[in-house]
């Protein structure tokens, strides 16, 4: 199945009366259970592409299915709640809520989504904790944690509403390596081990390399797509 269907979306800004034509005809699939990079430099359209398969955003023509459903002229109201129930998002200054502790900024991700209620829904973010190595964490707030382990905090708020798909923006550009590595390493397990499908992007080679797909952009158009089971 795939979890995204992306046909010929053009995004086109205006910017100062000019037309910024960010994304290009750009088509592609994503099945379920691919860990997919979109790479490219900076302004070639990677972040547009992802808040439009993200529902943040809808394309100046062009069609999105996501999870079966078409997304591309849902009203404001529906694309909300499509995004709050369905997608996770993964930021590069990982935008967890300062005055929340790590449990909090969690919960209330899945308080959002609506899912969970009373006592399961204690039972299932601790256990999210612990499997993501934050359980000791669980009461720091985001300033008295690591950069690392606030973006360990920002796939657990992403992961905890079960999401068919988390979006990661460039999630290891605020990193140093080493980190970026132990990052790209979690969401990978969790890959792994969830079948969680995952699209991130990244200019950053070493990170690029560890995908199983890299979809690479240039100019709002796709360069190259080396879809390993031939998508
Ligand atoms: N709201 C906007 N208004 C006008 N132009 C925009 C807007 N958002 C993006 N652009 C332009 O669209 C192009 C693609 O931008 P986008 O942010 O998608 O690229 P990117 O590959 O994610 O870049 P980066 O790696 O720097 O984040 C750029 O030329 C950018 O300046």
């Amino acid at each position: 199945m795939h979890i995204v269907e992306a046909r010929d979306i053009t995004k086109v800004y205006l910017h100062q009366k000019q037309e910024v034509r960010a994304v290009n005809s750009v088509s592609f699939d994503i099945g379920e259970g691919e860990f997919t990079v979109i790479a490219g430099p900076s302004g070639s359209g990677k972040t547009t592409i992802l808040n439009i398969i993200g529902a943040m955003d809808s394309p100046t023509s062009g069609r999105v299915v996501v999870g079966e459903r078409d997304i591309t002229d849902l009203p404001r109201g529906e694309r909300a709640d499509f995004r709050r129930e369905r997608v996770g998002f993964i930021f590069q200054n990982y935008n967890l809520i300062p005055i929340l502790s790590v449990y909090e900024n969690v919960e209330f991700a899945l308080d959002l989504s609506g899912e969970v209620e009373g006592g399961k829904k204690r039972e299932k973010i601790l256990k999210l904790l612990d499997e993501l190595g934050l359980s000791e964490l669980s009461s720091r707030r985001p300033s008295e944690l690591s950069s690392g382990q606030q973006q360990r905090v920002a796939i657990a708020r992403a992961l905890i509403k079960d999401p068919i798909l988390i979006l990661a923006d460039e999630p290891t550009a605020n990193l140093d390596t080493a980190t970026g590595e132990e990052v790209v390493d979690l969401m990978e397990r969790i890959n792994r081990e969830r079948k969680t499908t995952f699209i991130f992007s990244s200019h950053d080679p070493l990170i690029i390399q560890r995908a199983r797909r890299v979809i690479r952009v240039r100019d709002g158009r796709i360069e190259e797509d080396d879809s390993e089971d031939g998508l």
